[in-house]
């Protein structure tokens, strides 16, 4: 067991209910699977399939948007027969929130990661498209010699970007619920789980 330095939180009583099942660390009580492990993985291998089946003229550059793509790029590259590098970008526009906000560039596409190369995005969810869109912007900018975007879902409304732009490849169709796990996060955490969860 890792020891836990912070002894106070387990030794004071404050009289508080440590197990409210609105902490984000319980939530799990309030949720239900809406897309199984295995239909997860088989998604992705499908993902996998397709990509591995484009014909590239030159190395795949494949960027992580993280942090929400960091567990479906993990789990596609292991699948990919084919030379890829790769890097990331950092943009985010939830944070622990579930409705979108402004969104927060951290870490921009270096133009040689860019230029003249197959550049391939990979996140976990295009919801509103807000976050894909504008990265695909900044990347076209940087005039790569084709651009593709891959995500692991696709939630089903009609707020979508007016322009029409969506992503290439999909794996999963989910319904217009807040969802988690698969590199998807509640308030932060859960984004381990190799499930997806909606709250019911
Ligand atoms: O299609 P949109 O409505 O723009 O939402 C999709 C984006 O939202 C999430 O990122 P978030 O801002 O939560 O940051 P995170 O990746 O760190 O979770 C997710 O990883 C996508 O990048
Ligand atoms: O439903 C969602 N879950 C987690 N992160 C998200 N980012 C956009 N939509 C979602």
């Amino acid at each position: 067991m890792a020891k836990d330095n912070n002894t106070e939180s387990t030794q004071i009583d404050t009289g508080k209910d440590t197990h409210p099942t609105s902490y984000p660390e319980n939530i799990l009580e309030k949720a239900e699977i809406i897309v199984s492990e295995q239909m997860v993985d088989e998604a992705i291998n499908k993902l996998a399939q397709q990509i591995n089946a484009q014909d590239y003229s030159a190395p795949l550059h494949v960027f992580c948007i993280m942090n929400g793509g960091l567990y479906f790029a993990g789990q596609l590259l292991r699948l990919l027969t084919i030379p890829v590098s790769v890097s990331y970008i950092h943009a985010t526009r939830y944070g622990d929130k579930t409705q979108g906000q402004e969104l927060q560039w951290l870490v921009k596409p270096k133009a040689d990661e860019i230029h003249n190369h197959h550049v391939m995005l990979l996140d976990d969810i295009f919801d509103e498209g807000i976050t894909l869109e504008a990265i695909a912007k900044e990347c076209q900018a940087l005039k790569p010699r084709s651009l593709q975007c891959t995500v692991l879902v696709d939630k089903e409304h009609t707020r979508k970007p007016l322009s029409g732009f969506s992503p290439d490849f999909a794996g999963l169709t989910v319904p217009d619920r807040y969802i988690f796990g698969c590199g998807m996060d509640f308030k932060g955490l859960w984004r381990n789980l190799p499930a997806i969860y909606a709250l019911k």
